[in-house]
């Protein structure tokens, strides 16, 4: 054990109360107080004195030139009066109702105290000591997060003695060429600075170097990750074959984009090698991943393997059955469906199929993983919108049958920086390409009190054969409101279009079944408009829709609104997307404005990452994205792509893990194994 895993009580003050306090902050050894960063530094400067504001906030540095008078008044009241002199000026402080501040002022020593500003009096009501003793008046002091069990002043007190105790048991863990390389600065000195920097230069530079090593070993993991993912012992080479496969993409009834066929290809190389394949495949709304997936499929039942597409909703996974049946029939794969409304005995059909191999492809919901479902040979997993599913649902998909090959999908292009780190160990795929022939959708984005001008409108667009979808927002705090705001607007629609138009209403409180005939009846142009909550967002293909209509917008992120627009101009028709919103907040705004500029999904999603964080981005807990302790993946995301590309090239080196300058970083990696179970 080293020194730095001591318990905080070998310090000195520290007893069980403290120790027990500073558990509250997440602090057990010396070595977490040591990396107890903090969050802010008071700038502390001297200035002007003249320059100051009146009732400015400001931390003054002097010297004491008159003892501390604490006099008490009124019911537990004190007055703590000194001056203290601030290069040839004499300004006097007072702190009220902290008499126990006394015993921090001595005469003739220097002192730093924030406060608030009284110009005319020339004098400063103040607030807290920043610093008082020799030494610790750099011009930064460093605030922590602490809470009403510990003190600033405390938390100073320990990080010093800690670090002047146990300050050279810090050990280097990054390789010497690495920091040669980058020029950065020694571990134990990043530490210390972190706390107790001079300058703003020497904590700028402390902080990249410990920014770096915590991508770094994060990457490390990532890249020993996909190395074990990918591992040749545990997949299949799928040798599919190359003429029957040109003829299925020859019989499409479209020529593929140049990006379609670039990422079939990628998805090939990958079956037809024997590794496992750990693929995400990321395009943008409409930008035809189906088809790619339909091409992947046919792919390995060519070489006699099965296929399964595995999606979040049961409307979703109707629509792929149908399309694939129609692009599968003429090739004499037997595809089916199974989800959670298949009838019993159908099941057992399916399920005796697709475990004597006659059923080549399924196509699914959560009911695919269930235990029962069990295949002949299975050799490809493809996953729609794939941060929907739980990590461990992905996992026992993958466990069936003989290891397969899994591609994940995804609607939402993720920004690279956030790709490279909640997917970091995986290979990405992008469709960058829309079909040819696409007009792209045009954005209005009207007030309330428009609506019914609107509706006009949309009347004579209906007329033209179109369809239109109308979104009501999720209430996520009450399902009932929901669906009764859905009704109401559902009410509303019916007595304006009826009797020329029908309209229909889709809600997630409805049965499976009834949705799914509001779809078809939709589909079939049966009904012209479809007043739906999100339960629509993702995936639904119906081309003769032409216009989406979002009733407050302003409550839906910019991916979301990104998915439902692209819902429509799905076809070669000009179609139109409605935003109705009246939003108070100035990103409300912006976000509305945003989506009448642009209609490139990556683009959005930039914007979105800045505008909701990194956190908030899939706005859900699987989003599987580790909290960073220094990094922040926005700001730092120069050193995040060198640091990945670092790891990545030293993971390539055979026994990297036992060579004696890489012990102490093969022994972090490990360690951070164990944090990270996220990741199983
Ligand atoms: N290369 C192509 N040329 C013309 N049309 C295409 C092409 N590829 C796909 N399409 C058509 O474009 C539409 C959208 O394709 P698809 O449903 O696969 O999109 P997607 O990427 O899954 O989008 P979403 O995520 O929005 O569901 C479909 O009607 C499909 O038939």
């Amino acid at each position: 054990m080293t020194q730095l895993n001591h318990p905080v009580t070998v310090l000195k003050g520290v007893g069980e109360k403290r120790q027990a306090a500073l558990q509250t902050l997440g602090i057990t050894t010396v070595g977490d107080l040591m990396a107890y960063y903090p969050f802010r530094y008071d700038d502390i400067q001297e200035k002007n004195l003249l320059e100051i504001q009146d009732q400015e906030k400001v931390v003054l540095k002097g010297t004491v030139i008159s003892d501390a008078v604490v006099t008490h008044y009124g019911y537990r009241k004190s007055r703590l009066v000194f001056r203290m002199m601030i290069e040839q000026a004499v300004v006097n402080v007072t702190f009220f109702n902290q008499p126990f501040l006394k015993k921090q002022i001595s005469l003739s020593e220097d002192i730093a105290v924030f406060g608030k500003w009284d110009a005319r009096r020339r004098a400063l009501t103040g607030m807290k000591i920043i610093a008082s003793k020799e030494g610790e008046l750099s011009d930064f002091a460093p605030i922590y997060h602490v809470n009403k069990h510990v003190r600033q002043s405390t938390l100073v007190d320990l990080i010093r003695q800690a670090f002047a105790e146990y300050g050279a048991g810090i050990e280097e863990n990054l390789p010497q060429w690495l920091l040669e390389k980058y020029r950065l600065m020694p571990k134990g000195q990043a530490m210390f600075a972190m706390h107790f920097p001079q300058t703003n230069d020497e904590n700028r530079l402390a902080r990249r170097r410990l920014v770096f090593e915590e991508f770094f070993l994060f990457q490390l993991r990532m890249a020993l990750l996909k190395q074990e993912e990918t591992a040749t012992a545990f997949g299949n080479a799928i040798l599919y074959d190359v003429e029957r496969l040109k003829q299925f993409t020859r019989q499409l009834p479209f020529e593929l984009t140049a990006a379609q066929k670039r990422v079939i290809n990628e998805i090939c190389g990958d079956m037809r090698r024997p590794n496992h394949m750990h693929r995400l495949l990321q395009g943008d709304v409409g930008s035809g991943k189906t088809v790619v997936a339909a091409v992947s499929l046919y792919a390995a039942v060519t070489a006699g393997y099965q296929g399964a597409l595995m999606v979040p909703t049961e409307i979703l996974a109707e629509q792929h059955a149908e399309s694939l049946q129609q692009l599968f029939e003429p090739f004499e794969v037997q595809t089916a469906l199974l989800t959670s409304s298949t009838k019993a005995a159908e099941k057992k059909q399916i399920l005796a199929g697709l475990e004597n191999g006659s059923i080549n492809v399924v196509v699914g919901t959560h009911s695919l993983i269930q235990s029962d479902v069990l295949f002949h040979r299975l050799g490809l997993v493809i996953t729609d919108e794939q941060h929907r599913f739980g990590v461990n649902q992905r996992k026992i998909l993958r466990e069936k049958g003989d290891n397969p090959d899994v591609l994940f999908m995804t609607a939402t292009p993720i920004p690279r920086t956030l790709a490279i780190t909640a997917y970091g160990e995986m290979d990405v795929s992008i469709i960058d390409e829309l079909p040819a022939g696409r007009i792209p959708v045009e954005t209005r984005w009207i007030r309330p009190k428009q609506v019914d001008t609107v509706l006009e409108w949309m009347r004579k667009e209906l007329r033209q054969g179109s369809q239109a979808y109308v979104i009501c927002p999720l209430i996520e705090e009450s399902e009932a409101l929901d669906v009764k705001n859905a009704t109401e607007i559902y009410e509303h629609l019916r007595a304006f279009f009826l009797p020329e138009f029908a309209v229909s209403l889709l809600h997630g409180k409805m049965k499976p079944q009834e949705k799914e005939a509001v779809m078809q009846s939709f589909k079939d142009n049966e009904t012209q408009v479809l007043v739906s909550t999100t339960v629509i967002e993702v995936g639904v293909n119906v081309p003769n829709a032409t216009i989406m209509m979002i009733m407050d917008a302003d409550r839906f992120g910019l991916a979301q609104l990104h998915q439902l627009r692209g819902r429509v101009g799905r076809g070669d028709k000009a179609s139109y997307c409605i935003l109705v919103a009246n939003p108070k907040g100035e990103t409300g705004q912006e976000r509305m404005t945003i989506m009448t500029e642009t209609t490139d999904g990556f683009v959005l999603s930039e914007k979105d990452l800045e505008m909701r964080g990194p956190g908030d981005f899939f706005g859900s807990k699987q989003s599987g994205l580790p909290e960073f302790r220094v990094g922040d993946m926005m700001a730092d995301a120069v050193i995040l792509e060198t640091a990945r590309k670092e790891a990545f090239t030293l993971c390539q080196e055979t026994n990297w893990q036992k060579q004696p300058a890489n012990r102490l970083l093969a022994e972090a990696v490990a360690s951070l194994a164990e944090q990270q179970t996220y990741l199983d």
